[in-house]
């Protein structure tokens, strides 16, 4: 207990307590054998109202463990994907998990090795790891799924072929998902063509309701609400209705048109006169190009940030986010011209109870019209691309 007053004293009672609090059902053990040492009272106070917001939550979950397949947990994505989900970063502090690691057979040595640095945590939130090669068995039961694994688009390689190879793999998924999965299982796409991608996994999983496949375009939104941040200097919770059309690819539109900063509309802040140019040549381009120069740059596709993203878009589905706009690849009903049935980027609210709605009844200029008929364009073309995976 020398070691815990210690650390208490020095940090003012609550970082140093993470670490020797946080260890189990020792926690409690910490905490009462505290009362009746020499500690200054103030600190046991610090220590009480530590146990009670952190501790308690971290080490003392109360609700039923849920199911989470990941699949390509070995590869680069899933490296930094596995331990932030194990953290209870997407489901939250009090949620146990089961976590179910799906990878191809040659991968499944390298997904061994992700699998003891994920034990060497010792996440209290974890209460099983199933590391397999064998996707039903991964998806069996599962409660959320989040589809990584499928191949990344190399330096220069042109997307329809990454299409043609990626699709068959969510076909299969698709068809297994919908064989042994929950039928509440929300599933996550991330791996690309990710909009076309999840269409292919919803039609082969048609006795999943549709509106629980959504395709990942959080990457793309906090892009752009990073970028416009940087601009005026502000931080991107600063930006408020701010959401990203069509697919996740060059083509995608970064729309700030209703973008807000405190209130005031970004437009105004940044100045009217200078806005359309800048957001035409340099915010619209940067964004839309971000994954092909951060493939220049690193030599591979992103992968910490499109792990966050994952976690951020899956996170916010299920828990709900203050009331902020989301980006989120779902179904199309036809809303704002886009053909119905494509998965595409819409703005859209979260209720905090798992359900998500697309903002209705927003003005479209003709210059946002024809930023989003580009997009759609594609989206209908890879469409047409895959047709014969759509069952
Ligand atoms: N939506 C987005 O914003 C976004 C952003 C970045 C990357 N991505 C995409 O995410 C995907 C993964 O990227 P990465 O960098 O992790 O690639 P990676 O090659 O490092 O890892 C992919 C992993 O998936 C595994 N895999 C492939 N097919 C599988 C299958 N059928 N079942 C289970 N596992 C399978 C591979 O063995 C590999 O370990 C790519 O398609 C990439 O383009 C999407």
């Amino acid at each position: 207990m020398k070691g815990i007053s210690r650390v208490f004293s020095r940090r003012g009672g609550v970082r140093g307590a993470v670490v020797a609090a946080g260890v189990g059902k020792h926690a409690r053990y910490y905490r009462s054998d505290l009362v009746g040492t020499n500690l200054h009272s103030r600190f046991q106070l610090q220590f009480d109202r530590f146990y009670e917001s952190r501790v308690k939550e971290y080490t003392q979950p109360t609700k039923t463990p849920v199911t989470v397949a990941v699949t390509g947990a070995a590869g680069n994505i899933g490296y930094a994907l596995m331990f932030r989900l194990a953290s209870g970063a997407m489901l939250g502090p009090d949620q146990p998990i089961y976590i179910n690691a799906i990878e191809l057979p040659f991968a499944m040595e390298a997904l061994k090795g992700v699998i003891m640095e994920l034990r060497d945590c010792a996440f209290p939130l974890v209460k099983g790891i199933l590391a397999t090669d064998d996707a039903e068995q991964g998806f069996e039961n599962a409660d959320y799924a989040l589809l990584v694994g499928s191949k990344p688009r190399s330096k220069g390689q042109e997307r329809s072929d990454l299409l043609k190879e990626n699709g068959g793999i969510f076909e299969t998924i698709g068809r297994i998902l919908n064989k042994v999965a929950k039928k509440t299982c929300k599933t996550t796409v991330v791996g690309n063509p990710a909009n076309t991608n999840c269409l292919i996994t919803a039609h082969n999983a048609p006795d999943i309701p549709s509106e629980n496949f959504s395709s990942m375009m959080r990457l793309d939104h906090d892009r752009g609400l990073a970028q416009a941040a940087l601009k005026l200097g502000h931080d991107p919770q600063d930006i408020t209705e701010f959401a990203v059309w069509g697919n996740h690819s060059a083509t995608m539109f970064p729309d700030l048109t209703y973008a807000r900063l405190f209130g005031e509309t970004y437009r105004h802040t940044f100045g009217n006169k200078e806005f359309d140019a800048w957001n035409e040549k340099e915010f619209i381009p940067t964004v839309q190009q971000r994954g092909a120069a951060i493939i220049e740059a690193r030599g591979s596709s992103s992968a910490a940030s499109a792990a966050n993203a994952a976690i951020a878009q899956t996170r916010d589905w299920v828990h709900g986010n203050d009331g902020r706009w989301l980006t989120m690849g779902i179904k199309s009903g036809g809303e704002y011209g886009i053909p119905e049935g494509l998965w595409s980027g819409f703005p859209v609210e979260v209720d905090g109870e798992g359900n998500y709605a697309i903002v209705k009844d927003l003005p479209i200029s003709s210059f946002q019209e024809e930023q989003i008929g580009k997009s759609v364009k594609e989206l209908l073309s890879e469409r047409d691309a895959v047709a014969e995976l759509l069952h």
